[in-house]
């Protein structure tokens, strides 16, 4: 099922609400980019101005990952003041790439106007462990909700110790639970050796992003050398780098991160008709952004993998949407 809107709507013009957030976390998240502390977004609002078939409100949301390409907040909000209050099919299908996160927004509450079905609840989730040592803390409440899958943020320590720490985490992850290893570009080469060398035959899904996004030649021929996969993330994260990549034949997983990768349709026309060994991925979002999320979910043909939505636990409040209950199963 692709996404088809009805003339009716294509005619419409809406009435836009703009309403930015802010959310912060339980405890700060260190990656290599750094310690991030809150989420900050906008979310919007779409009322068709004409009488229509289609629902009264739709809703979407803007949540820019600058240091992914996308816009910044500043920039997505002056944009979405541009439209003073008011805004037409043709101007939202017209937005231009350099404004991914808008384009995921606007088309979301497209999509949520045309009253669809709610997606259904899912199971199959990555959890996200804390970074460095504290993942170790067996009181932790991630090591009893089920997961098979987690991931864990490497490339913010020295390396000796970061492998050490992590022949720790072997020791006591659960039978049967897989770990994905994402260093946000930031090993070097020797070290992305190293790594996969101390990933051969443990139970590791995927190494993520080892490299920068200028190493992509490099991250191709480590690729061809290690059983464990690599995947990419911050080298496919807009539209442009994706095709370009995905013309350059690589061979390995693709991490998506729906909310700024532009456009969700123009996102289900291409998995409909190339073969692509991708993962669905959070960047925080809330739960607006997250409806959206599981409508592709639904709609992607073979996402096999777990789904990087292991976020959500981040937030002071339960905003998941598969509401408290345990995942797994
Ligand atoms: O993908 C996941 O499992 C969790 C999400 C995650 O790691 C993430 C969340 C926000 C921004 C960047 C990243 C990342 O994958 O690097
Ligand atoms: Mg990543």
């Amino acid at each position: 099922m692709g996404i088809n809107f009805n003339n009716y709507q294509e005619n419409t013009k809406y009435q836009l609400r703009i309403e930015p957030y802010c959310r912060r976390f339980k405890q700060p998240l260190q990656t290599h980019h750094g310690l991030w502390r809150d989420r900050q977004g906008i979310w919007i609002q779409l009322r068709p101005m004409t009488a229509s078939e289609l629902g009264e409100e739709g809703w979407g949301e803007i949540a820019p990952l600058p240091s992914f390409g996308s816009e910044n907040l500043t920039e997505a909000l002056a944009f979405c003041h541009s439209f003073g209050g008011e805004i037409s099919f043709k101007q939202i299908t017209s937005i231009p790439d350099r404004f991914p996160a808008c384009q995921f927004g606007f088309e979301s509450a497209l999509i949520d106007l045309q009253a669809l079905e709610d997606p259904p609840h899912l199971t199959n989730i990555c959890g996200l462990l804390p970074t460095g040592k504290a993942a170790l803390d067996p009181k932790l409440p991630i090591w009893n909700q089920g997961y098979q899958t987690l991931k864990w943020k490497i490339a913010v320590a020295e390396i000796s110790q970061e492998l050490k720490l992590f022949q720790d985490l072997l020791s006591i992850l659960p039978e049967g639970v897989k770990l994905r290893l994402d260093a946000n570009g930031g090993l070097t080469e020797q070290e992305a050796h190293q790594w996969l060398q101390a990933c051969a035959g443990q139970p590791v899904e995927f190494l993520e992003q080892p490299l920068g996004v200028s190493e992509f030649p490099a991250m191709l021929t480590l690729c061809k050398q290690y059983q464990t996969p690599l995947a990419l993330d911050e080298s496919i994260a807009t539209w442009q780098q994706f095709l370009q990549v995905y013309h350059q034949g690589w061979p390995g997983i693709m991490v998506i991160k729906p909310a700024i990768f532009g456009f969700p349709s123009r996102l289900i026309d291409f998995c409909q008709t190339h073969p692509v060994d991708i993962v669905i991925s959070s960047v925080f979002e809330t739960a607006i952004a997250r409806k959206m999320l599981l409508r592709l979910v639904a709609t992607l043909p073979n996402l096999d993998r777990a789904l990087g939505f292991g976020t959500d636990r981040w937030f002071e409040e339960g905003i998941g949407g598969w509401g408290d209950g345990e995942i797994g199963g």
